[in-house]
């Protein structure tokens, strides 16, 4: 084949591909690469024309993109996690003059020869490959492949091929600075949510701390305000649990904060109940009811649980076992109640309620 006159159509072809490749999202851009190779591949009247990615330290590479002529052979599946070791002249070539351009494959040298083999096995005579280099860095290579016959290609193929190269690696180098920000925001995000759990969760028992008790009970006020319902607040303290630490150490306080916590936990399971660490050895629980009968039931359920725990207490005055004072109250917020205040007055009441528990000989319930 004789190489071909220069075409200034094919130089506006890729002004206009290029322009719409500095304006594409994301998804247009593998099209835009697509219509690129496919517009050289038919200038050059070639059988193939593809772009390979190099990995990071230009050991391997693989087949991203690939158009063929009709009737030839697609190699892109088995073109995949190619190593330097399979093409040892090729990748030494492509590191050390950014291309590889033979006219017959027959002429490589003796050292070519796992190159020659592949070129065979793909019946293919003439190849002309350029490097994808952004930023001083070999990203690629778009490529072309004759297959029939022998083919000298020109000046005029190369820079053409050139400049899709040029357009090409500048797009990917852009894809790939886009996708190192999309995947530093998504571990920014996570780094944020992650933050966002440690500060509203108590680290010693896992469950909500003081501070997110706080919002949550400005959330239920306001909602409890608008939907005219009721929310009850109990709170609750174990007893003596400065002489259980005296007595078991600690390590054995600790786990029993846990365990306390634990049936809490199981007990207030709907969505919208609320379990928190109020404080040291004191927790507290909001429930959304219409009822203060409700309320009291799940306190006697709560003052069961900690009881059936069965954690033994040989100090406590009260029992011989570890138990809970719980102290409640519930009332149902006026549309014009400021939360603020409708927050104060829930916690000083049910603190009232717990205060009457303590005087009240401890393990039960007062409701203010
Ligand atoms: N192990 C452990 N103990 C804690 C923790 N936070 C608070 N405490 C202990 O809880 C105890 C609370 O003591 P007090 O406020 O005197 O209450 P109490 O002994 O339970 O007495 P009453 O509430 O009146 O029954 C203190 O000894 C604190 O050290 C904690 O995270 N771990």
């Amino acid at each position: 084949m004789t190489p071909r006159q220069p075409n200034t159509s094919f130089d506006q072809l890729l002004s206009q591909l290029s322009t719409r490749l500095i304006n594409s999202e994301h998804a247009e851009t593998q099209t835009c690469i697509a219509e690129a190779i496919a517009a050289f591949g038919a200038y050059v009247d070639a059988d193939r024309c593809y772009v390979f990615e190099f990995s990071e330290d230009i050991s391997s590479m693989s087949n991203t993109h690939e158009w063929v002529r009709d009737g030839q052979s697609a190699h892109i599946d088995d073109l995949q996690g190619v190593t330097s070791g399979d093409l040892p002249y090729f990748f030494e070539q492509m590191r050390r003059s950014h291309q590889f351009i033979t006219n017959d494959v027959g002429q490589l040298p003796a050292n070519a020869e796992n190159e020659k083999a592949e070129f065979q096995r793909e019946s293919i005579k003439s190849v002309i490959c350029i490097g994808l280099v952004a930023n001083n860095k070999l990203l690629g290579f778009v490529g072309c492949d004759m297959v029939h016959d022998t083919y000298q290609w020109s000046e005029e193929d190369i820079r053409h091929l050139s400049l899709v190269a040029n357009m090409i690696a500048n797009t990917l180098e852009r894809e790939q600075t886009y996708q190192k920000l999309i995947e530093t925001q998504r571990q920014l995000e996570e780094a944020n949510s992650k933050l966002q759990a440690l500060a509203t969760i108590d680290g010693l028992t896992g469950i909500a701390n003081r501070r997110a008790l706080d919002e949550a009970l400005e959330k239920e006020v306001k909602r409890a305000k608008r939907q005219r319902t009721g929310i009850a607040v109990l709170l609750i303290d174990i007893d003596h649990f400065k002489s259980f630490n005296d007595a078991y150490g600690h390590l054995k306080g600790d786990e029993a904060l846990k365990q306390v916590a634990d049936a809490l936990a199981t007990i207030m399971q709907r969505s919208t109940d609320f379990v928190a660490r109020y404080g040291g050895e004191e927790f507290a629980v909001i429930m959304s009811t219409d009822s203060a009968w409700q309320a009291l039931r799940k306190a006697n359920e709560i003052l069961d649980a900690v009881e059936n725990l069965d954690i033994t207490h040989e100090r406590s005055d009260t029992d011989p076992y570890l138990t809970v004072s719980i102290g409640g109250y519930f009332e149902v917020p006026k549309a014009d109640a400021e939360v603020a205040g409708t927050i104060q007055q829930l916690l000083n009441n049910a603190d009232m309620g717990l205060y009457q528990a303590k005087d009240d000989g401890r393990n039960c319930i007062r409701f203010y």
